[in-house]
């Protein structure tokens, strides 16, 4: 229902504009602005049951005429006598003398307002009321939206209001009639009008229960169908069953784990059918991805095809190159790094050479995905995704070649179930096992009053020639402020503190030459402390460096903590890392006390969820996912699995849903993933 809400009664091009900064623009967008939370006005008491101090809704008589008091010069206060079967009390109001006629003696109210106790008088101090019978504002529960400048919380429930009662017999019924018996769902009507306004909580928990299963089984059919379509059964490639393989894999310069092998395994096996593989490669910090990335690209180069990786930034792509030309040397395999930064010459004479097949693997950003970027024979495309989920670029990188074989790399541990939800589309193999010898890092979470310790700890061990991470938090609202808070404290650890070591900056803001720049110091030990942003959260891999120092730690999210502190304990040495909590908070705390406790990704990731709700940490916009507007996929996890296994059980009956039941369902689906253009879920 595409009104534009700019022609809403009531709404006009001011309100439309401020509307749309919260991302309403129909008539359909209001409707699915969901409260926030509600305020539960709906438990009516008898002023015997009240306490002092407490905010209630009562039903009560007029049983007198106003009374005006002006005990000083610009204040005046009414007080209007009122009963209920229980007691005597009076209504309240400081300068609304406006309000002195508006009520008949004998008239029922109802109000909701703070009960005050003046010697033996009880008080409903400036009560909202309204007629008995009318339920409008007062007697029920009541809304409570997100707002934004310049729009009150009753603007918004009165222009909701208002569309409802126009627009709601416009909004059709998308699900089929057997799913909405089969789960008991609400009629779509009343589950908009009572997610709003809901007569009872009974009925607010079953039109929030239709809602979410709606939404999150239009997300997982989405999900699957995309698969379907753009990778599942797609006729891949057959690659050969290669014996060069295991005589590479004994070669490397360590033993695979077992668990490196299980993944390895089941990747090869994928690649030895003709089905196209589409497999995420889930493993915990330091548990050794790169290296299953670079037996897979061994294998699809033995077959005659290329590989590509897309990292998600320049530190990261270098580093990749790095590393991986370093396990193909002494093979006749050719390596290149493309990324936006390289001089224009050298990038062309790369697009060449990929064309015409002299390069054997491509490591890159998104630069691999640019239109000019062509393979000669791409068999073989890897994402590393880290903390992005990047449906479309993965589309995209594939579509580069005839239906390549697909892996996506993450370092972030995901709960099962939530697992299902990012990463639907894709068989998922995990890493559950570090190489042998790691030692733990010893973490300690501490108040600021510990910096000079810190600081003195720093300096032994770079005396004994160790490397330390110093972390600036990300200041939400500002890069700018990140950054300066950064370079605040680069400059007083280089001129002060640490005068007498090599001190480096590292910050989003650098450019991609200056980043690599100073990566490559550190890395060569021409620097000892790198204080830097949150830049270096991802894959960086300096074994000398054992300290990690976090500033602000509380800001953070906990397994972006423990992505951070995985960038220590990956050489031989004892590693520390050291939080540091400027916060008081009960949560914080203990939020710091489970990375202190853990180093068990999936165990912190499920805690961190619980502890900050998936808003924040599975912001499902940074995934590129389509946003949810109801569900919530910490507290709707039951719905979440019902709605899973339905979706399931409609894709495999009907896999490009051509049933007429679901045509309006198919619609939906179609509407929620559109922004995905051609790599979408339908033909
Ligand atoms: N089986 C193994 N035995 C010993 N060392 C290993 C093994 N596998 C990988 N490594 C080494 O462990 C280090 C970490 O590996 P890698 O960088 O692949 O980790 P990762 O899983 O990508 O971690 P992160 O996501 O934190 O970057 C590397 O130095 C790598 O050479």
């Amino acid at each position: 229902m595409a009104v534009n809400i700019q022609y809403l009664k009531g709404v006009g091009p001011k309100r439309a504009s401020r509307l749309r900064k919260l991302n309403i623009n129909t008539v359909e967008d209001l409707m699915y602005f969901i409260p926030r939370d509600y305020d539960d006005r709906s438990k009516f008491k008898t002023l015997r049951e009240c306490m002092i101090g407490e905010k209630v809704s009562l039903e009560v008589e007029i049983i007198g005429k106003a009374n005006i008091l002006r005990p000083r010069r610009n204040l005046s206060i009414i007080k209007i006598p009122v009963k209920d079967s229980s007691h005597n009390a009076y209504l309240v109001w400081f300068n609304q003398e406006y309000l002195k006629d508006k009520f008949i003696v004998g008239e029922k109210i109802i109000v909701n307002g703070k009960i005050n106790k003046v010697g033996m008088e009880i008080q409903i101090m400036s009560p909202v009321f309204e007629k008995s019978g009318t339920m409008n504002k007062v007697g029920r529960i009541t809304p409570i939206y997100s707002l934004t400048e310049g729009l009150t919380n009753n603007e918004i429930m009165k222009i909701i209001d208002y569309s409802i009662k126009e627009y709601i017999n416009q909004i059709r019924e998308f699900l089929p009639q057997e799913i909405i018996d089969k789960y008991d769902l609400m009629d779509i009507k009343d589950a908009i009008i009572n997610v709003h306004f809901p007569m009872n909580s009974v009925l607010l928990e079953k039109a929030r229960k239709r809602l979410s299963f709606q939404e999150l089984l239009t997300l997982q059919m989405g999900l699957f169908i995309i698969k379907n379509r753009n990778f599942t059964n797609n006729k891949g490639i057959r690659f050969n069953k290669t014996v060069e393989i295991n005589d590479f894999i004994q070669k490397l310069p360590f033993e695979l784990t077992n668990s490196q092998i299980k993944v390895f395994k089941e990747i090869e096996a994928d690649m030895e059918n003709d089905i196209q593989m589409n497999r995420l490669v889930q493993g915990d910090v330091g548990s050794g991805k790169t290296i299953i990335a670079v037996l897979a690209m061994f294998k699809a180069i033995s077959s005659g095809y290329q590989a590509v990786m897309m990292a998600p930034t320049e530190i990261l792509a270098s580093q990749h190159f790095e590393s991986i030309k370093k396990f193909f040397l002494g093979y006749n395999i050719r390596t290149e790094l493309l990324v936006g930064s390289i001089p224009p010459k050298a990038k062309e004479e790369i697009l060449l050479d990929l064309k015409e097949g002299r390069i054997d693997v491509l490591i890159g950003t998104h630069a691999v995905i640019q239109e000019n970027v062509e393979f000669n024979r791409l068999g073989l495309a890897i994402t590393d995704e880290q903390h992005r989920f990047g449906v479309k670029q993965r589309a995209i990188l594939s579509h580069k070649g005839n239906n390549p074989d697909v892996i996506v790399m993450t370092a972030t541990p995901i709960p099962r179930t939530l697992a299902l939800i990012l990463y639907g589309d894709l068989d998922v193999s995990i890493i559950d096992e570090l190489p042998p010898g790691r030692k733990e890092i010893e973490t300690y979470a501490v108040g600021p009053e510990m910096i000079e310790r810190i600081n003195n700890f720093i300096r032994k061990q770079i005396l004994e020639s160790r490397q330390a991470y110093i972390v600036c938090p990300l200041i939400e609202e500002s890069e700018t402020l990140t950054v300066n808070a950064a370079e605040e404290l680069y400059k007083d650890f280089k001129d002060n503190i640490f005068k007498e070591f090599k001190v480096g900056l590292l910050h989003g803001k650098m450019k991609p030459k200056e980043k690599d720049l100073v990566m490559e110091e550190f890395k060569n030990h021409k620097i000892d402390i790198l204080v830097s942003t949150t830049v270096i959260e991802v894959g960086v891999n300096v074994p000398n460096s054992n300290i990690m120092v976090i500033y602000n730690a509380e800001r953070f999210g906990l397994a972006q903590l423990h992505q951070l502190r995985g960038r220590v304990g990956r050489g031989e040495h004892q590693s520390y890392c050291i939080l540091i909590n400027e916060s008081n908070n009960q949560i914080s705390r203990e939020r710091m006390r489970v990375l202190q406790n853990s180093t068990d990704g999936f165990k912190i990731s499920e805690k961190d969820l619980e502890l900050r709700g998936p808003g924040e940490f599975f912001g499902t916009r940074q995934h590129g996912l389509p946003e949810l507007k109801v569900a919530n996929l910490f507290t709707d996890m039951d719905i979440l699995k019902v709605a899973q296994k339905e979706a399931i059980n409609i894709v495999n009956q009907d896999p490009n849903l051509e049933l007429e039941k679901y045509r309006e369902l198919k619609k939906k689906i179609q509407e929620m993933f559109s922004n995905l253009g051609e790599y979408s879920t339908f033909n």
